[in-house]
């Protein structure tokens, strides 16, 4: 098969979220819980090749640009590599002008995002098939055919083509001397690993000296929720990095534009390389004001990880509204775009220092950064690359960063290929880590994540995010042998749609739900007592209702007192209320099981020594709960002759065990 006629046989597309929220990474003042996501596109040919490409989300939401892309997807299945690629601008404007999906976007929001999707995995495809990665790919296209890729509707007002040619022309001659110099040194990067919102100041100051310790020289912390908190991390952090070393801020959009510049007047102690998306980020005007007034404390303003297109990017620069553009390689259409995004930045004589906050952007921008060195701007000065250290681990080709420099990536490709694990591990939702833990695995987790290291503040994420995603389960896992089932007359009957507030909800759980235990295994049918007792007595599970019927208003009566005596939170004592009733009722149930087993036992000596009938009524009563309620309530009928009488019935049994052991 030659790559002349190779077509592309399908597109697959899967929803991949990392639960990153849990520890506060990845956390700003906007996006306070992140679960780092992302849809991801599955290229395939019938020469095996496959291009695969992504667009980063933050969780919830990742479903609808799934939805976009696999509405795209008719334009891309079926046409053949070389149609796209000779004409790849043709193609980009025919994927962003789709004649009724556009009325969706045009060029920006989930239509956007599902195109950069698209575009990636098919420069990943092109980069695979040459056996280059990206970056070299870039770098030996001539400047014709590199330009051949760019779409200059709407910005050959401030470049044309002949000028974007003329720009690539004259570093033509300087490529070798740069490519050897990039092998050697890599490029600068900066964290923002020590600086996420949701970190403690103690996590922030370790951090710092773990990534000062690594070789770092540049941090960025994330700032806008409070003031005396910001100037309380700030301090701490340069108390940590010192004065030498360069500090950014990023606040993720938060401020109108007037508080942004107040905001960051009083954090301008603490020396500011850059303040970064101060304010909207629609926002043109706003931010050339705010950069305007900052520019005589020496702070710069960085922005472009939310500028939706190169329209957007044009009229930044054409405003003098930023000073360090942050493309980002997963929002605005893919590669053909940001090479647009990098020529007007030169030619704006604005540094370009990408985003790269969230999945798979470290990966790409890479590659972008260093095609830009070598073929466009020609240093590195002042340029920086964001570097955030998470999920690397589930690439194929993970980005390397030594000595806090990027080391130009070796494999073919846009690094963008997943590990077929991460998928069986993170796809959402029928991914393993989906497969909601029991409550006593969230216990253990607590106890092993937070508890262990005195961070109680992650106690309150993990509860919740446990209980939000168990609470409309059917089944809710308490443990191994435990569980908390919705009952199934209860579907639309039990639970009050106009529940007047968190105590009826609770009041309704209650009511809507048992708890059901399984039997040990010894009981079991094919347990080594299981083929001795009578069918009866061989339940696979037992089952207890939370609440009897009638006994309304449980919770009002009693808990709501309770709890607000203990200024109770919700997220945390809701999960413990529940794993309480099932500890209370589990009690109940080894009780109600341990009569099982005496009676069983009872049984077999009673079927061995039929004669001996005054043992059981000695024996009988010694035990404590049956006694109570079963010989008691009813007469031991049923003992002597299995088979006829009154047999105990198992949920009965553990539910007076229960009653009896409160
Ligand atoms: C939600 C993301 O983590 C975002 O905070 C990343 C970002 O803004 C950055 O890295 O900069």
């Amino acid at each position: 098969m030659t790559t002349e006629n190779l077509k592309i046989l399908s597109l697959e597309v899967k929803d991949v979220r990392f639960p990153t929220s849990l520890n506060g990474h990845g956390s700003d003042a906007m996006h306070t819980d992140p679960d780092y996501s992302c849809a991801y596109v599955i290229l395939k040919t019938a020469k095996g090749t496959e291009g695969h490409g992504l667009t980063f989300t933050c969780g919830r939401g990742t479903e609808i640009v799934v939805k976009a892309i696999k509405s795209l997807s008719y334009m891309v299945v079926g046409q053949t590599v070389v149609e796209i690629f000779k004409d790849f601008a043709t193609f980009w404007r025919n994927l962003t002008s789709e004649t009724q999906i556009r009325w969706l976007g045009p060029e920006k929001g989930v239509t956007h995002l599902a195109t950069a999707a698209i575009i990636n995995a098919l420069w990943d495809l092109w980069a695979k098939l040459l056996n280059k990665p990206l970056w070299r790919l870039l770098v030996d296209m001539d400047p014709e055919q590199l330009v051949s890729t760019i779409d200059f509707r709407y910005i050959s007002d401030v470049l044309t083509k002949e000028e974007a040619i003329e720009i690539l022309r004259s570093s033509e001659s300087k490529k070798d001397e740069r490519t050897t110099k990039l092998l050697k040194k890599g490029y600068p990067a900066y964290t923002t690993q020590v600086g996420w919102l949701g970190y403690s100041t103690e996590l922030i100051t370790d951090l710092c000296q773990k990534y000062l310790d690594m070789g770092f020289t540049s941090f960025k912390v994330k700032v806008g929720g409070d003031l005396q908190d910001d100037i309380k991390r700030l301090t701490a952090v340069r108390n940590i990095i010192g004065w030498e070393n360069k500090l950014m801020v990023d606040a993720n959009q938060v401020w109108d534009v007037q508080e942004a510049i107040e905001w960051i007047k009083n954090l301008s102690e603490f020396k500011l390389h850059w303040v970064e998306e101060p304010t909207s980020p629609d926002d043109i005007l706003g931010h050339a004001t705010i950069a305007k007034a900052l520019k005589p404390l020496g702070i710069g303003v960085a922005t472009g990880e939310m500028c939706c297109n190169r329209v957007m990017f044009k009229q930044f620069l054409q405003a003098e509204a930023l000073q360090y553009c942050q493309i980002d390689s997963a929002r605005i259409g893919g590669v053909n775009e940001l090479l647009s995004v990098y020529l007007m930045a030169h030619k704006f004589g604005v540094k370009v220092c990408p985003h790269a906050g969230g999945i798979g952007l470290c990966e790409m921008v890479q590659h972008l950064q260093m095609w830009d060195y070598i073929s466009v701007s020609g240093t590195m000065r002042d340029r920086i690359i964001e570097y955030v250290d998470q999920q690397h681990e589930h690439f194929v080709d993970p980005c390397v960063v030594e000595n806090a420099c990027y080391q130009a990536p070796k494999a073919a490709g846009y690094s963008t290929t997943f590990l077929p694990d991460t998928f069986t591990k993170y796809e959402y939702p029928n991914g393993v880590t989906y497969a909601h833990p029991s409550a006593v695995e969230l216990f253990q987790d607590v106890y092993h994540t937070c508890l262990k290291e005195f961070s109680l503040g992650c106690v309150k994420p993990k509860s919740l995010h446990w209980l939000n995603t168990v609470i409309k389960e059917p089944v809710i896992k308490i443990s191994n042998d435990l569980e908390i089932v919705k009952t199934a007359d209860s579907e639309g009957v039990q639970e009050r749609s106009n529940a007047k507030d968190v105590f009826d909800a609770f009041e309704d759980f209650i009511q809507s739900h048992r708890l059901v235990a399984k039997v040990p295994e010894i009981l079991r049918l094919d347990g080594p007592l299981g083929s001795l007792l009578p069918r009866s007595f061989r339940p696979e599970e037992l089952t207890v209702p939370l609440a009897t019927t009638g006994r309304s208003r449980t919770v009002k009566k009693i808990i709501v007192p309770f709890l607000l005596g203990l200024k109770f939170k919700t997220a945390v004592i809701v999960p413990l209320a529940l794993a309480l009733i099932a500890l209370k009722t589990w009690k109940a149930l080894t009780l109600g099981l341990l009569s099982l087993v005496l009676t069983g036992a009872l049984l077999i000596f009673k079927l061995s020594h039929s004669k001996v009938t005054t043992y059981e009524v000695l024996h009988y009563p010694h035990h404590h709960h049956v006694d109570h309620h079963h010989v008691e309530h009813h007469p031991p009928t049923g003992w002597e002759h299995p088979g006829y009488g009154r047999q105990l019935d198992a949920q009965e049994l553990a539910y007076n065990g229960y009653v009896g052991s409160n």
